[in-house]
């Protein structure tokens, strides 16, 4: 890869950590030496090995355990012990009855073969009309047992495994889903704290390890063999340690990007765009502005471009390109070190003629290639197993993620304190500064902002776009945490208040919720989710969607209430396009789904809104712009009816349009480039002739006869004209 096509970011990097350029990726990981003999190292890497399992792997097996129960769990685990076991035990049960058939078993080890012993003997009791009753009975009797296992073992597969499957997955589903749940937004925001793994791997993952564990059955079950073998032959243990150099050189010499720990991105540009340009093509959300754009010939040859320049560089998980070796000569050895135990074998036929027997150099030859395949297996699954044990390391650290929001032990509202009577929240920032996790210092949301909001007020939030209104807000919900300065909640830190019963008084309405794929009725009720059992559900709902102005969107409905916003999950089908017919008709209906306009959507949230404030446990209500889809009669309507039900609650309203809202406020924070530059009423702000002024008048001169009369005000608030332009 040239120079151009690194980051920028290779100058910075720490000791500890290494940087390769592989294919369109760059892959930075911490890493030792590349080739890593036994040595001190090894000790560590056992403690760190055994500290691993104990944290993870135990857990791990653990939990499968108790899902699958313990009689599920162990004949499992005695399924994959005897296909470890299996050849091996074949090998050395059949080790009398061999002299006659090595030329079977030279070709591979299995029941086939055993089939071919038994033929092979029944063959020559016609042959020689003098049957080996005992050879040919005892290989039957083993043949039977065989038999019988291999069919055990499959008849639990076949029935046993979805249902182990199922188990795994909805258990480890939960788990996930936990992780997710609990994780407060600048948490999960940060992208490092993203748990990969998926509920449906888990099964996978934990068959992939038992897979390892079979292997290991089987070298070890190898190894006995050849050890018990090796015994009564001369330099029989010379000739096992020749069956395992070829695989212990290879996991010695091979490296691998799983037994790392790693990030990597893509660096190549014209990988980027080409993933970006493919993005357009495929991607539904990007279809409209495609089409109406008439872009389709211009992304496919700008797609052709970036293919073209790629060429050839690989794209693909560079795991393998990781591990391949600079040069062929590690490959080289690694060839000639596998055929060691047939060079072995050949220069003792040479030097010691006649000296070992057919059989013992039967069973020593297939020992010895089931041995190598074996260990082949491990070096082979060992990048697979390194990758599922990063898995479920990721897992079980994923539910012990720490929240970023300090979670105090306060409960709120203070349990002194009487439900039924009815206050709002009274809020205050000190010095708050506040930066987005991941911002650099230069965009900074919020600056030293303070102020006091009264319980029981009506606020106005204002300022122009980016002048961090939606910031403080997200504060203000207990959504994001000041990078510096105190939230103060009833006159207490905000942090001292149990974070998920804060939240739970607030009610925070935004132009960006959304519906979710539950029914309309759902939708609305989730605003209360503890009033999910009670008998007044269905009517507060309605009365909340009359409140919310989306009485008219639901009517609409072909089942009202109770129509479905959007599947969860959409049509699996054999074929796509699929053909008209009766099959498409079935996949048309049920792929519909009803879509709501931005106005009507924003009504059915507000709904949801209302669902809550009824609930009578807010303290705080937040609205962030929720009508920005809203024709102006919708708006109205909505602020005077969260005006009228609001009984005491602090409420905080954002919005662009001086009104009504604007006029009753009891206060109004001006905000300007993430500072607090005003705050006052009306009155009191337009009276100061600064910012809200200016803001004020840019809207107010629309309704003026003289449309010059906007500039003569704001000229005398002594504003450019740019400066209204980008207002
Ligand atoms: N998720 C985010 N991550 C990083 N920076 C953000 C994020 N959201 C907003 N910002 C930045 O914070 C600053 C304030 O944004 P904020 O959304 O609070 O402004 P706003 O006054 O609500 O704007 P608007 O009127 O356009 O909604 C902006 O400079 C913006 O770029």
């Amino acid at each position: 890869m040239t120079k151009n096509e690194k980051d920028g970011n290779e100058d910075k990097l720490h000791p500890t950590l290494s940087e390769i350029y592989l294919g369109v990726w760059r892959v930075v990981y911490s890493h030792g030496p590349t080739v890593e003999l036994p040595g001190k190292r090894t000790i560590e890497q056992c403690k760190k090995g055994y500290q691993y399992a104990r944290a993870y792997l135990w857990p791990f097996f653990r939990d499968v355990w108790s899902v699958l129960g313990t009689r599920l769990f162990a004949l499992y685990f005695l399924n994959h012990f005897w296909w470890g076991i299996e050849s091996a035990l074949l090998l050395y049960l059949l080790s009398g009855l061999l002299e006659e058939v090595c030329a079977y078993v030279l070709t591979g080890f299995d029941l086939f073969v055993v089939d071919q012993i038994v033929f092979h003997k029944i063959e020559r009791a016609y042959l020689n009309g003098k049957p080996d009753t005992w050879a040919i009975g005892s290989t039957l009797l083993i043949r039977l047992f065989c038999v019988a296992g291999v069919a055990f073992v499959k008849w639990f597969d076949d029935g046993y495994s979805p249902v182990m499957r199922t188990r795994v997955k909805l258990h480890f589903q939960k788990v996930v889903m936990q992780t997710h749940l609990r994780l407060d937004l600048p948490t999960y925001s940060d992208a490092t704290n993203r748990i990969q793994v998926q509920a449906s791997q888990t099964w996978y993952i934990f068959t992939d390890i038992m897979g390892i564990v079979t292997v290991a059955f089987s070298a070890l079950s190898h190894l006995a063999l050849i050890v018990d073998l090796a015994r009564g032959e001369q330099g029989g243990l010379f000739f096992a340690v020749l069956c395992v150099a070829k695989p212990i050189f290879s996991a010695t010499f091979t490296r691998d990007l799983w037994s790392t720990n790693f990030i990597l991105y893509a660096v190549n540009p014209d990988y980027l765009r080409s993933v970006a340009l493919n993005n357009l093509a495929t991607d539904t959300s990007y279809k409209q502005e495609v089409l109406s754009g008439a872009l389709e010939e211009y992304i496919e040859d700008e797609f052709q471009k970036t293919q073209d320049a790629l060429g050839e560089i690989p794209d693909e998980f560079p795991s393998s390109l990781f591990s391949a070796n600079p040069s062929p000569v590690i490959n080289i050895l690694e060839g000639i070190l596998g055929d060691l135990p047939l060079i072995y074998y050949a220069i003792n036929s040479l030097i010691f003629p006649g000296k070992i027997s057919v059989t013992s150099l039967a069973m020593f030859q297939q020992t010895a290639s089931s041995i190598r395949d074996t260990f082949e297996r491990i070096n082979r699954q060992k990048s697979s197993l390194n990758e599922n044990l990063h898995h479920v390391e990721a897992l079980y650290n994923g539910m012990n993620i720490k929240n970023t929001i300090p979670d105090g032990l306060l409960p709120y509202p203070p349990t002194g304190e009487k439900d039924d009577i009815k206050r709002g929240m009274a809020v205050s920032a000190r010095n708050v500064s506040f930066k987005y996790p991941g911002s650099s210092e230069a965009r900074i949301a919020l600056k030293d902002v303070s102020f006091d909001i009264p319980a029981s007020s009506l606020v106005v939030i204002v300022g122009a776009n980016g002048s961090g209104k939606s910031s403080l807000v997200k504060l203000l919900s207990n959504l994001h945490y000041p990078t510096s300065g105190t939230i103060l909640v009833d006159g207490k830190p905000s942090t001292d208040y149990h974070s998920q019963d804060l939240r739970k008084a607030t009610a925070l309405l935004t132009q960006d919720h959304l519906l979710f794929p539950f029914t309309v009725a759902e939708n609305i009720a989730v605003g209360d989710p503890d009033a999910v059992d009670s008998p007044d559900k269905a009517e507060r709902v309605l009365a909340a969607a009359k409140l919310g102005g989306a009485m008219a969107a639901i009517n609409k409905l072909d089942h009202g209430i109770e129509e479905m916003t959007r599947r969860a999950e959409s049509v699996f089908a054999s074929q796509y396009p699929m053909p008209p017919g009766p099959l498409k008709d079935i996949m048309d209906k049920v792929e519909k789904y009803t879509d709501f306009s931005g106005g009507e959507t924003q009504r059915l949230v507000a709904s949801r809104t209302f669902m809550r404030i009824s609930s009578g446990n807010m303290r705080l209500v937040v609205a962030d712009e929720p009508t920005s889809a809203m024709d102006p009669e919708g708006e109205f309507e909505l602020f005077e009816a969260l005006r009228k039900v609001r009984e005491g609650t602090t409420m905080i309203f954002i919005t662009h349009r001086f009104g009504h809202l604007t006029k009753h406020a009891d206060l109004i924070l001006c905000m300007k480039e993430g500072e607090l530059v005003e705050s006052g009423t009306h009155r009191e702000l337009i009276a100061k002739e600064g910012e809200y002024h200016k803001l004020y008048n840019i809207q107010a001169s629309a309704f003026r006869e003289d449309p010059g009369s906007s500039t003569s005000s704001s000229s005398e608030a002594g504003e450019t004209a740019e400066e209204r332009v980008k207002l």
